[in-house]
């Protein structure tokens, strides 16, 4: 069942998430040897990542990789991997692996063969964190994109090649299979509107509203 963690504050959010998925790795760190941690980019997990970085944990058995990746190259203003590396990757969790999720190519189609050779010895991840937009999207799953029926299918690759209207640029995504099938899932949403949106979600088709194939056992953390 969906839990829904309700913080004061959204300093209070990122320490909780923080403590959440730290406390969720360590877990998965006591009977495997090693462990994945699969993260969204965008606007909202920066604080959260701050505070995870300075934890102490065996982050030298920590893979790490994103939900998702906008085709663009690092060190581009809209890059979550730079984002990754200026939040997350740095202080105790500079130990931990990355996953690379963009490499050289002109195309996420040409990009992909590459990369998805690097996740399959990745899987099943074992804690997930998602964000989401207002639209209902998470990850690069938009309501509307060009290859969602592909993405959200059982039987769809790891890594999905997608453009959307609203996505910008294109963008490649861990498809709905790889996702769901995470031990560990925590979601994470700022705001009245996005806390609103969440709830509509939950009784939609995930065709429509991405984010509702996640939710049946997720954690929701929310601040205002
Ligand atoms: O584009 C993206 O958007 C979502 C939500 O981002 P936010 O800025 O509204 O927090 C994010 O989860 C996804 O990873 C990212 O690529």
């Amino acid at each position: 069942m969906m839990e829904f963690r309700s913080y004061p504050d959204r300093e209070l959010l990122a320490m909780g998430l923080a403590d959440a998925l730290a406390s969720d790795l360590k877990n998965c760190l006591l009977t495997h040897d090693w462990v994945s941690l699969c993260v969204p980019g965008g606007t909202s997990p920066g604080d959260t990542f701050r505070m995870l970085s300075g934890v102490a944990l065996d982050w030298d058995r920590v893979h790490v990789f994103l939900n998702d990746e906008r085709w663009v190259p690092e060190g581009h203003d809209r890059s979550n991997t730079s984002l990754l590396r200026a939040t997350l990757l740095t202080d105790r969790a500079s130990k931990a692996k990355l996953v690379p999720m963009v490499n050289d190519a002109d195309t996420p189609e040409e990009g992909i063969p590459a990369l998805e050779a690097g996740f399959a010895s990745e899987l099943p991840i074992s804690v997930l964190l998602l964000g989401m937009g207002a639209d209902m999207h998470t990850a690069s799953l938009f309501p509307g994109a060009d290859k969602l029926d592909l993405a959200m299918s059982a039987d769809a690759p790891i890594l999905v090649p997608m453009r959307a209207e609203r996505a910008g640029e294109p963008r490649i995504t861990l498809s709905r299979r790889v996702l769901a099938d995470a031990m560990e899932t925590h979601v994470l949403i700022m705001g009245d509107e996005k806390r609103t949106v969440l709830e509509r979600a939950r009784n939609q088709d995930p065709m429509d509203a991405p984010i509702a194939a996640f939710l049946k056992d997720a954690v929701v953390h929310w601040a205002p």
